[in-house]
C-alpha cells in the first residue's frame, strides 16, 4: 500500500508501506543511520525513543532478527524508512524477519523511498519532525511533538542486581543499552542497576566502588533536576559517564550543551584520543554534544574529539577519576576499537580500592 513520508520542511516522498496490515500514522523525529548492519542493535537502542529511522544502506533486513543482539527488550523507534526491506530472514540465528518482528511491536516501515535523498534533505534543514502516514496531505500541525520525559518511559523502574564480581558498579539507567551492561560485567564487576531518578543517598547506601551513568534519549538539559546528584556521584565515586551519561557530567560540572544540526548515527564515526594520540573507528548514536569553549572552569579537557566535525567526544578531569565519553564504547552495532575506556575505568576503580572521596 501507498504510504508517504511529510517533513516538517515541507518536503514529501512516496512509498510503499511494507506491512499491509500495519499502516498507521507516526510522527516523529528523523534521524539517519549510516551503518551497513546493525538495525536490530539500533532498533533497541533506548536513546532512539520516538524517532522515525532512516536506513541509508539500502537493503536492510537480510539476517533478520535473532535472540542476541537485543540492546533492550523491545524496540522504541517510532517508524522505519528503508529503500529496499527483505521479508525474509537468511542466517541460521534468526528467529524473526525484521517485517515480523517490527509487525510484532506494531511498528511501520515505509520502503522504497529515495533514501539518499531524505539524508540529503536532513543534512540541509537538519533532523526535524516528520510523519509516516498513509495520507498524501497533511496539516501542518501534525507535526507537533511531545519531545520531553522520554528518560522517565525507558528507565528501569527498579534497583536490580547482576554478576557476582569483585567491583561494584552501580549503573544509574537513562535508557542503558545491555552492552554496557555485559562490558561490565565481562570485566569482573557486579553491577546494580537503578533507576535515573535515584537519590545520592540510596546510591550511597549500596556502597559502589563505581558509577556509570549510561546513555539515553532527548535532551540532556531537560534533566536539569538530577544535575545535582550527579555531581555528588562524580565528587565521592570513580565515574564513567556514556553518552547522554557523558553529556551530564559535563552539565553537573558547569558546562553547556547544543544540539547537532543532524546529529552523528553510524559505525564508523573516527575519534581521536588526545591522550593516546591514535583515532579510533567508534559506534554512534547523539544529536547533542558538549561545547568545548564552555569547559573552562570545570576542571574537565577534551581528551577525545570527531575528525569529521571536530566536536567534543569526550572528557577528562584534573582532579576526579571521571572518564566521558559521547560515542559507545560498548560499541553494538559497530566497532569495539574504544573498549578500552572501560578499562580504563576499571582501572580507576582498583586503584580508589573502595575508597569514598569527597571532593569539595
Ligand atoms: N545515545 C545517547 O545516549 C544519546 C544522547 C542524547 N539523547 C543525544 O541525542 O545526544
Amino acid at each position: 500500500m501507498e504510504g508517504y513520508l511529510h517533513l516538517s520542511n515541507g518536503v514529501k516522498y512516496k512509498g510503499d508501506f511494507a506491512i499491509e496490515a500495519k499502516v498507521k500514522e507516526v510522527k516523529g523525529e528523523i534521524v539517519f543511520f549510516t551503518g551497513m548492519t546493525g538495525y536490530q542493535e539500533v532498533l533497541t537502542d533506548p536513546s532512539y525513543k520516538d524517532q522515525i529511522i532512516v536506513f541509508t544502506y539500502p537493503l536492510i533486513g537480510n539476517y533478520g532478527i535473532n535472540k542476541e543482539d537485543f540492546e533492550s527488550k523491545q524496540p522504541h523507534v517510532a517508524g522505519v524508512i528503508v529503500y529496499e526491506s527483505n521479508s525474509e530472514a537468511y542466517h541460521y540465528q534468526a528467529e524473526y524477519s525484521l517485517q515480523d518482528y517490527l509487525n510484532k511491536w506494531d511498528i511501520p516501515m515505509l520502503t522504497h523511498v529515495d533514501t539518499r535523498s531524505i539524508v540529503k534533505n536532513i543534512r540541509q534543514s537538519g533532523s526535524m519532525p516528520a510523519v509516516m502516514t498513509a495520507e498524501k496531505e497533511i496539516t501542518s500541525n501534525t507535526f507537533s511533538l511531545k519531545e520531553d520525559g522520554k528518560v522517565a518511559k525507558v528507565s528501569d523502574k527498579n534497583f536490580k542486581t547482576y554478576g557476582q564480581g569483585e567491583y561494584h558498579i552501580v549503573l544509574v539507567d537513562f535508557g542503558k543499552k545491555e552492552s554496557m551492561l555485559t562490558a561490565l560485567l565481562e570485566r569482573e564487576c557486579k553491577v546494580t542497576v537503578v533507576p535515573y531518578n535515584t537519590e545520592f543517598t540510596s546510591i550511597k547506601s549500596l556502597q559502589p566502588d563505581g558509577i556509570l551513568l549510561s546513555n539515553g534519549p532527548g535532551d540532556p538539559k531537560e534533566l536539569e533536576g538530577i544535575l545535582p546528584t550527579i555531581k555528588a556521584l562524580i565528587t565521592h565515586y570513580p565515574t564513567l559517564g556514556i553518552c547522554l551519561g557523558h553529556q551530564l557530567a559535563a552539565l553537573a560540572l558547569g558546562a553547556e550543551t547544543t544540539k547537532l544540526s543532524f546529529g552523528h548515527r553510524g559505525a564508523n564515526h573516527p575519534v581521536m584520543d588526545r591522550k593516546k594520540k591514535r583515532v579510533i573507528m567508534s559506534s554512534q548514536n547523539h544529536s547533542y554534544v558538549v561545547k568545548e569553549e564552555s569547559l573552562t572552569a570545570t576542571g574537565c579537557e577534551a581528551r577525545f574529539y570527531n575528525l569529521h566535525d571536530g566536536s567534543v567526544e569526550g572528557l577528562s578531569h584534573s582532579m576526579y577519576p571521571l572518564q566521558t565519553v559521547q560515542f559507545h564504547p560498548e560499541a553494538n552495532p559497530g566497532p569495539s576499537e574504544g573498549c578500552y575506556v572501560f578499562d580504563e575505568f576499571i582501572e580507576d576503580v582498583k586503584a580508589n580500592n573502595g575508597r569514598v572521596f569527597a571532593y569539595a
